[in-house]
């Protein structure tokens, strides 16, 4: 046990030796080169022409101008697999393309026709949770822009928070609350360049609504109506699942479904004018559903993603002969 001086003799001796640390610190610091700062906005990572290149090398290898674009949700890849006579271009032929997923192999793109259609389908997108700067995971839809689509069809799987939705079932997206973007994480973030789009533009009728009454009308045809519901779709950052707390908030706030993606997209692609179509598939159930068999859960979604084809296949024969 020490006594009082001894300890007054040790703070002295502490704090005598924390000021040296702290000025040799200082020195080294200072003696050292400057750090460089890069400096990233969201918007300038990938330039006009650098997506110009790439849309190019597309162009190139398919050798078909595409009018619809597709990017396919985590367990509806078979969307891309839709196409006829495809070209398959791997993420990672595509110059500056290639970017950090959890599923390689499924990182192509699929490029041929569609009901009559050209169409070019993107497998697996990028996802914000997988180490790719928001503005990355949406610069194929700017790719898509310069291959002179004029549809973009997103679709997502999700988790319901509207009680009465069920797993397997489809939600056409009518509206959306961009989580990510509310927090200073928007995909547009830094300069703008106008020969994408205006600085500041509306999202008013983003998920254009004749296309969404055209899917409501399919919905009909094919018998689904109960199982096709419109609504609005949040996006989380992830990768964790939301928690029980969360998902009663999303709940408040007006959110009918939730995933990890798909606003980015959407905000990118109405920064340069194209016409937006979004579904989600419902993958997960509410926390207030009825608990249902493993089973039961599966062949629920195996139905809707028989439903999903049905109506990508639909919707881009109608737009495609004004039906
Ligand atoms: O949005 P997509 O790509 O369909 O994927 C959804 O499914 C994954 C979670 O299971 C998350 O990435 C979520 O966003
Ligand atoms: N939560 C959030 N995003 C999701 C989910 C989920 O349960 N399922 C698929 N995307």
């Amino acid at each position: 046990m020490c006594n009082k001086d001894c300890c007054a003799v040790k703070t002295a001796l502490t704090i005598r030796r924390m000021k040296m640390l702290a000025e040799k610190q200082l020195k080294e610091e200072a003696a050292a080169p400057p750090k460089k700062i890069l400096l990233t906005p969201q918007s300038a990572i990938f330039s006009y022409e650098d997506c110009k290149r790439m849309a190019d090398f597309i162009i190139a290898r398919t050798e078909i101008r595409p009018k619809f674009g597709v990017v396919c949700g985590s367990n509806l890849d078979m969307l891309a697999q839709l196409i006829e006579n495809p070209i398959v271009i791997d993420y990672s032929e595509i110059p500056k393309f290639e970017l950090y997923t959890d599923d390689l192999h499924k990182s192509k793109l699929f490029a041929g026709t569609l009901m009559g259609a050209n169409v070019i389908a993107m497998q697996e997108r990028f996802h914000v949770y997988e180490g790719n700067p928001v503005g990355s995971c949406s610069m194929p839809v700017r790719v898509m822009k310069l291959l002179g689509i004029e549809y973009l069809f997103v679709t997502c799987a999700s988790a319901a928070v509207n009680k009465h939705y069920n797993v397997g079932d489809i939600m056409l997206v009518k509206d959306h609350i961009n989580i990510l973007g509310m927090i200073d994480n928007s995909p547009l973030i830094g300069p703008n360049d106008q020969r994408f789009g205006d600085r500041h533009f509306s999202m008013i009728n983003a998920y254009d609504q004749q296309l969404i009454e055209k899917a409501q009308e399919i919905a009909h045809e094919i018998g689904c109506e109960n199982r096709i519901w419109t609504g609005v779709y949040c996006c989380l950052g992830g990768p964790a699942y939301e928690t029980p707390a969360e998902h009663r908030l999303l709940q408040q706030i007006g959110a009918d479904t939730v995933g990890m993606s798909l606003v980015h997209e959407v905000v990118v692609a109405r920064h340069c004018s194209m016409k937006v179509f979004a579904y989600s598939l419902v993958s997960v159930p509410s926390i207030d559903a009825p608990q249902l068999p493993e089973a039961v859960l599966l062949a629920q979604l195996e139905d809707g993603e028989n439903v999903s084809m049905e109506l990508l296949c639909r919707m881009v024969y109608k737009i495609h002969n004004n039906l």
